[in-house]
């Protein structure tokens, strides 16, 4: 049976008489749904949502089945040689002034024995190239052949003149021959005017041409996202397209001078940008059947694992596919570290491609020229809690997919955090982790209270155990039944949880199994569990995926006529599967296999959400993780993990989520980054504007693309001259040379200026001890010019889960004063007057807070009411959300002689969470904990807890 309760204040029936009713809300029942019988005779509604089949997938590598090398022709860069007969290249680029040769050279020298094939260099006037021309000299001398690349932007005759040193020459076309552009819009209506302008970039570009082919130079054309031309842009804006056709101008003029020594590079900040613009390349080069190498790389990635990730994820998904002949990881560290990551991504590149990772051939109708997320796998859209109770016309199919776990009637727990809408994040936790709770729960990003552990957005969604502790496990249940609690759900093979049930799990099988026990009657979950979750690994037929298919289970009441009343479907599947957790048979690849399985969904319409599962031997570094894992992890890794193998699908928009396994140390990762100067100072910028909403901020050490390169950023903190810094807002450079020290705060105020400055709340400066114990920041955010010496907790949940006595107990051993609001009400006259509709006196709100103003400020007071969302939020430091089984409370309830009507409406009301949910709506995260009381051992474990929390609690200082 689902039930429908609407989602109502908190004004629910309160013991005894007179009943007390919050003022201009209604009492819950007075306009809420009836319960809804269980309709299962009208059987489940199949709703077919219409969709085009998009075309075939276009041709922009070798093979979608198969990693396997797209064929390009050798370009020689002195003794290196890069296209497919060789291994891909790696390259890195200095960060020193040019013109200091003899730091270029370490510099060079340095990335060189870290094992760079290739080291480009920044040259943006003439003494920088006459610098290039010593840096060669002395590198030969020091026996460094080690080919050098001028990068060169606005300046066609430096190129011309270092071509004469360096192996390479790197053009931007976006500003070689346009000089320092404004980034007005500029129209090109008149179509003559545009031949005019490629007239002149063949005027000026070819004479580099020919110097480069007499010297046998090789050159890159390397477009970049954000750094068009204003022509191009004017037709193509800054689009994937755009920077095709941009690279294609110059490479026309080197065709027709019979140049060919030549590769391309289409690098933008943005994976998903760059992944595109790089296939579109691709594709266009098959078109015309051309064969010049790719270089790849995602530019200014950031730092750390950010930056690692990014690159996997943008270089990465492209290598899967085979393209790519020479590589850079373009990270915001010293160069010599970018090496060893673009090692290993080439390496993996090398792999996928000899030992030939694919799946045997299938259709596919992905988009490669468009992102868009997978239909339906996110789950529930915002706003899905408030439109869930709202009314549809009748028949309508909605343009939304709901997936995310419904709640149930009779769950004993709330399902809906076991994904997150917004990608989810899954841990896999051991037995042996429980022995040590707190610091499980720390891992898993949890933040803690006394040994409670606080849900976030940090926090693992849900856990996924190969073995659960015994029933006579009492401290390993016990850690369990806490993450439940605060909604981070366990999930565990089926069969295992058969052998030991254990209340509230997710059970997992395999899709096989569970499509045919589904077609032989129906799927049995084990006892305990209460939803079922299904492991894919890559080889189902197309018929057991089909069991996945969506359907509105009709739940019975919903009104015939002009309305349907939604709350009364259930949108499930078949089988009444929650997820899928996808992680290729051995021998399978991961990328193609898993391509296969979305393209399956996708045809039959399946949104049920994935969660790529992926497992790392032990002792698997963290750069193996992050390179190859995918997706941004948080909690049990402490940090970011990007990779190609999930990244090549998340791309293409396959995926809802992530869990990785492995056992790895962290130390391994923190000693292989070494931080430069460049990180200390995004470091200290991101400490002082981390906070900021939505504000982003591109550092860079040099702007050798062009301010274009901070397409994707509101301003920027650029490298100038030495020592210097410019500031920019977005492509715009607003302040010149301001000396480094300065650049920070001249870098906010530039923020403050442009109104996007909001002052760090104190909760945030206070991050570590955020970390530390949630309840300890949370007193410094409520308590500004309040210092309270002793905590203050309210304790709500609905009528007869046990707040009064809890409060009593905890009270008494504390010494906390304990406050009934209902009891408080009454004596103080609190109220409004009588409601007759309702028979029950309305509590006045302004009065109660007045009332209790001077007893919060002081501290040290227990609040116990059955609502909590017009106190202030400042008040407390601790809300903690009873909550008791539903036939436990029905009989308590009972027991106090409410009429059934009475009873009814408070369990749908502890059904729906509603206490819960204004709880966590009307406090901060961390701050509210929910806390099971149906039985006499859960009340003892509370009373403990608190009273425990409570004796530890100290001021801020
Ligand atoms: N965890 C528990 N185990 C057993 N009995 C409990 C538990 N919690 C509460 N009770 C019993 O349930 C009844 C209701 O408890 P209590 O009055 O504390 O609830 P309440 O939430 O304060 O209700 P109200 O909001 O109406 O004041 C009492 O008889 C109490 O002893």
């Amino acid at each position: 049976m689902q039930c429908t309760a609407t989602h109502s204040s908190s004004s629910v029936f309160q013991r005894g008489e007179p009943l007390l009713q919050r003022r201009g809300r209604p009492m819950l029942g007075a306009r809420q749904a009836p319960v809804r019988a269980a309709a299962e005779t009208e059987g489940p509604m199949i709703v077919t949502q219409k969709k085009e089949l998009k075309l075939l997938t276009p041709k922009y590598c070798e093979s979608i089945h198969q990693t396997r090398r797209r064929p390009t022709r050798t370009v020689d860069i002195g003794p290196v040689k890069v296209g497919s007969e060789h291994r891909i290249a790696l390259q890195t680029m200095t960060t020193t002034d040019t013109r200091d040769v003899e730091a270029t050279v370490e510099q060079v020298k340095r990335c060189a024995d870290a094992g760079a094939d290739i080291v480009r260099i920044t040259v943006q006037s003439k003494r920088e190239a006459e610098a290039c021309m010593r840096i060669r000299e002395r590198l030969f001398k020091d026996k460094y052949d080690t080919p050098l690349v001028a990068d060169i932007h606005f300046q066609p005759a430096v190129a011309l003149m270092v071509a004469d040193a360096f192996e390479k020459i790197r053009i931007n076309p976006g500003n070689f021959a346009d000089g320092r552009k404004t980034f007005d819009e500029i129209n090109y209506d008149d179509p003559s005017e545009f031949a005019a302008e490629r007239e002149y970039i063949r005027e000026v570009f070819t004479p580099l041409v020919e110097k480069c082919k007499s010297l046998n130079r090789a050159m890159r054309i390397g477009t970049n996202h954000g750094s068009l031309s204003a022509r191009i842009l004017s037709f193509y804006g800054d689009t994937p397209r755009g920077m095709v056709e941009s690279a294609f101008e110059f490479a026309d003029i080197c065709r027709d001078n019979d140049y060919h020594n030549f590769l391309f590079s289409m690098k933008a900040s943005n994976p998903l940008v760059m992944v595109q613009a790089y296939r579109l390349l691709a594709e266009e080069q098959y078109n015309r059947n051309w064969d010049y190498p790719l270089h790849l790389g995602v530019t200014e990635a950031g730092e750390g694992e950010d930056g690692r990730m990014k690159s996997a994820i943008g270089i990465g998904s492209l290598l899967m596919d085979g393209l790519g002949d020479t590589i850079r990881v373009s990270l915001t560290e010293d160069p010599e570290y970018e090496i060893n990551p673009c090692g290993r991504l080439a390496n993996l590149g090398k792999k996928a491609d000899e030992e030939k990772w694919g799946v045997e051939a299938f259709e596919e109708h992905r988009d490669t020229h468009l992102f868009s997320r997978r239909q339906g796998g996110r789950g529930r859209v915002a706003g899905w809690r408030s439109s869930w109770f709202l009314s549809w016309p009748a028949g309508r199919v909605h343009d939304w997919v709901g997936t995310l776990p419904e709640q149930r009637e009779g769950d004993t727990v709330d399902y809906r955090p076991l994904l997150h809408r917004d990608g989810s994040v899954l841990a896999v936790v051991y037995p042996s982790d429980l022995e040590q709770p707190e610091l499980m729960y720390r891992r898993l990003g949890a933040k803690l209270v006394v040994g409670m552990p606080f849900k976030d957005i940090a926090t693992a969604d849900s856990i996924l155990m190969y073995q659960v502790p015994a029933s006579d496990d009492v401290a390993g249940r016990r850690a369990l039944r806490r993450l439940q609690e605060v909604g981070v759900h366990v999930m565990a093979p089926a069969e295992v949880l058969a052998a030991n049930p254990l209340p509230d799990a997710v059970a997992v099988m395999q899709l096989a199994v569970a499509a045919s026990a589904h077609r032989a009657g129906g799927v049995q979950l084990p006892e305990g569990a209460g939803r079922l979750a299904v492991f894919i690994d890559g080889s189902e037929s197309a018929e057991d995926l089909a069991a996945l298919k969506a359907c509105w289970l009709m739940l019975g009441g919903c009104r015939s006529g002009a309305e349907l009343t939604c709350a009364a479907c259930m949108y499930t599947n078949d089988l009444g599967a929650v997820m899928g957790l996808l992680k290729t048979a051995p021998g399978l690849s991961r990328v193609h296999a898993s391509r296969r399985v979305f393209e399956q969904l996708q045809q039959q319409e399946i949104s049920l959400p994935i969660i790529h599962h992926i497992t790392f031997p032990d002792g698997s570094s963290r750069d193996d993780i992050v390179l190859q894992a995918g997706e941004r992890l948080v909690g049990w890794w402490a940090g970011g993990l990007a990779g190609s193998m999930v990244g090549a699908l998340m791309v293409d928009g396959y995926g809802d989520g992530l869990v990785v396994e492995c056992a790895t140390e962290d130390g391994d990762y923190l000693r292989t980054t070494a931080f430069g100067l460049l990180q200390e100072v995004t470091d200290q910028i991101r400490t002082r504007t981390g906070h900021l909403p939505g504000v982003s901020i591109a550092v860079m050490g040099c702007i050798v693309n062009g301010p274009g390169e901070m397409a994707d950023a509101d301003f920027g903190y650029v490298g100038g001259a030495p020592g210097k810094i410019d500031l920019y807002v977005g492509k715009e450079v607003v302040r010149r040379n301001i000396p480094n020290e300065d650049a920070c705060d001249q870098l906010i105020d530039l923020i403050k200026e442009h109104g996007r400055w909001q002052e760090m709340e104190v909760e945030e400066e206070e991050g570590e001890q955020a970390l530390a114990g949630a309840a300890t920041a949370r007193q410094k955010t409520c308590d500004i010019g309040m210092a309270r010496s002793a905590p203050n907790v309210l304790v709500t949940g609905t009528p007869g889960t046990g707040k009064t006595s809890l409060s009593e107990q905890v009270a008494a051993a504390t010494g906390l004063k304990h406050l009934n609001i209902g009891d408080l009400v009454k004596s103080q006259q609190l109220h409004t007057g009588w409601d007759d509709e309702f028979e029950c006196l309305v509590i006045d709100e302004d009065k109660v807070c007045d009332a209790l103003e001077d007893l919060m400020a002081e501290g040290g007071c227990l609040v116990d009411y059955h609502g909590c969302d017009f106190f202030p939020e400042r008040w407390f430091d601790l809300v903690v959300v009873l909550q008791a089984d539903n036939t436990v409370l029905w009989e308590r309830l009972e027991k106090r002689g409410y009429s059934e009507r009475k009873v009814q409406e408070n369990v749908q009301c502890e059904i729906m969470h509603v206490i819960v949910e204004e709880a966590r709506d009307s406090y901060g995260e961390g701050v509210v904990h929910v806390l099971q009381s149906s039985t006499a051992e859960e009340m003892e474990e509370n009373v403990e807890r608190l009273t425990q929390w409570a004796r530890s609690w100290r001021p801020s200082s």
